[in-house]
């Protein structure tokens, strides 16, 4: 096959971060195409973070669910990556479409054409899982991409999957009506954090009438006349009239013809990748950012690998840090979690100092008459550090940012014991475990509250 064009770079797949990389190239003044085989932009925009935090906003605001579809969309930009395209233009980036696949060193085919190309950065990103439960492919499925971009409202609705994206989409349709039940065959909501956030989003969901069915896995499901019927591993059954799998994502690995490079790919694994990005491969040159290295897998995420591949391709030595990457699950309460959770602490063998506050003691609870909720903060005995943090209530998204500092910047724990909150905020709620802390590292010991 003939070569079409030379490029200095080609980045496989428009998503968060394969377009930040492809922009900052280009402005560079590197040549540069971007391969996208579905819209440019990918996920983020059109299909999960954006029309999920619509919904949920349009949820609590108690908006109707044709003025909720309205919002979704309209923020969503009805699916249509013109813009983006545009964008791409404007910064001087040549956008092919097609899904792309590496031919051999040098050259990928995108469609039928081939391309050469000097630096490749895999920015494909990740995709559900779908559990091999029987009957599962024989009736219709709902996976986050559809229930955020369709208008279906379903009367009743079974999400298997507990995880951030069952709990949030949850939330969203028992908002608007529909009768939900969540399977989670772990023993409890967002498993992989703090047990008491799983807790309180526990407590707020069967507020809302969701049936939760924890330490339950589905069996078999089978099509009805009408709807759908699941039977659970514990017995019990459900009846719905959608199925929507939230049961986790891969990292879009395979079929990217990466083998050539000499890159070894395990499927349902990320692409490995050093602290600078690259990937390592018997060419040099391969790069990797966003879902596709099972990283971080957030958008935030996404945009920091993608800076710091970009930062590397053009000279610049950077390394990524990943210790204090948020984690959010926007339901309301707001689940916040940052650096090292006391699962992976136990994975790990760190001996974690721990120390906790209700936010119901704020007075900004009370103010807001919304007493939700608990932070949890974690300190490495051993180095003496916060190392991780967990918040579930009102806005912890935008209160627990200076725990990502403080634990990204390492700053001593009786510095920000000494740290002043504004009254009244949920944000006081850290002071009295970060005296704690301290207290405690300094002792020997974890002191009760002082104040
Ligand atoms: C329901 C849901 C809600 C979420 N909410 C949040 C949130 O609130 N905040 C947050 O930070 N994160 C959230 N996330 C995670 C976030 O969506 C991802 O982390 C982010 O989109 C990853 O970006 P990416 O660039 O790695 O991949 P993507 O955005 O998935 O982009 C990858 C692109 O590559 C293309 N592609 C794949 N293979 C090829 C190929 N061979 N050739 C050409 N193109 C290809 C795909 O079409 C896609 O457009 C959510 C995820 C879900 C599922
Ligand atoms: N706000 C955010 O930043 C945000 C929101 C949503 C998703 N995300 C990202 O999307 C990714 C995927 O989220 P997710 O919730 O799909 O995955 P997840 O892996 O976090 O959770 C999936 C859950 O499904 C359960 N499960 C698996 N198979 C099951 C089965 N057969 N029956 C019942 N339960 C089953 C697992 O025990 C697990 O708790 C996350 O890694 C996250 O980074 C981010």
């Amino acid at each position: 096959m003939s070569q079409n064009h030379h490029y200095d770079a080609v980045v496989l797949g428009g998503g968060t971060a394969g377009e930040l990389v492809a922009a900052g190239l280009a402005r560079a003044g590197r040549d540069v195409a971007l391969v996208e085989s579905r819209l440019v932009g990918g996920e983020s925009p059109y299909f999960s973070c954006v029309p999920s935090k619509s919904l949920l906003l349009s949820a609590r605001r108690g908006e109707t669910w044709e003025m909720a579809l309205a919002r979704r969309d309209e923020l969503a930009g009805h699916r249509d990556d013109e813009p983006a395209v545009a964008r791409m233009a404007e910064d001087g980036v040549t956008v092919l479409r097609g899904r792309g696949r590496v031919l051999e060193p040098g050259r990928v085919e995108v469609d039928g054409a081939v391309h050469g190309f000097g630096d490749l950065v895999v920015c494909t990103g990740s995709e559900p899982v779908i559990p091999p439960v029987e009957g599962l492919a024989d009736v219709p499925l709902w996976t986050s991409a559809e229930a955020l971009s369709v208008p279906d409202l379903p009367r009743r609705l079974v999400i298997l999957g507990g995880g951030p994206v069952g709990c949030e989409l949850a939330q969203v349709y028992a908002a608007f009506g529909s009768q939900v039940a969540v399977v989670e065959s772990s023993g409890r909501l967002l498993t992989a954090e703090a047990p008491f956030a799983g807790e309180v989003l526990a407590d707020a969901l069967r507020r809302m009438g969701v049936d939760l069915r924890l330490g339950a896995a589905v069996g078999d499901v089978e099509r009805k006349d009408v709807g759908v019927r699941l039977w659970l591993t514990d017995g019990g059954t459900l009846d719905a009239d959608r199925v929507l799998v939230a049961a986790g994502r891969r990292p879009r690995v395979e079929d990217l013809g990466l083998e050539h490079l000499g890159v070894t790919v395990t499927p349902g694994e990320g692409i490995p990748v050093d602290e600078t990005c690259q990937v390592p491969s018997s060419t040099g040159g391969v790069w990797a950012a966003g879902d596709v290295t099972g990283i971080a897998r957030t958008t935030h995420a996404a945009r920091y690998q993608a800076q710091v591949a970009l930062s590397n391709i053009l000279g610049r030595r950077r390394e990524a840090d990943y210790r204090a990457i948020p984690r959010v699950v926007y339901t309301s309460p707001t689940v916040y979690s940052v650096g090292i959770s006391p699962r992976q602490a136990g994975e790990l063998r760190i001996d974690l100092l721990t120390a906790g506050y209700d936010l119901a003691a704020t007075a900004r609870a009370a103010v807001e008459a919304d007493e939700r909720g608990r932070v949890e903060l974690y300190a490495d005995r051993s180095r003496g550090l916060l190392v991780g943090a967990a918040a579930a209530g009102l806005y912890a998204e935008e209160w627990m940012s200076e725990i990502a500092l403080a634990i990204r910047a390492e700053t001593p724990l009786s510095l920000l014991a000494d740290v002043v909150h504004a009254f009244p905020t949920y944000g006081e709620a850290v002071e009295a475990p970060l005296r704690e802390l301290a207290g405690g590292l300094r002792d020997g010991t974890c002191e009760e509250d002082p104040r």
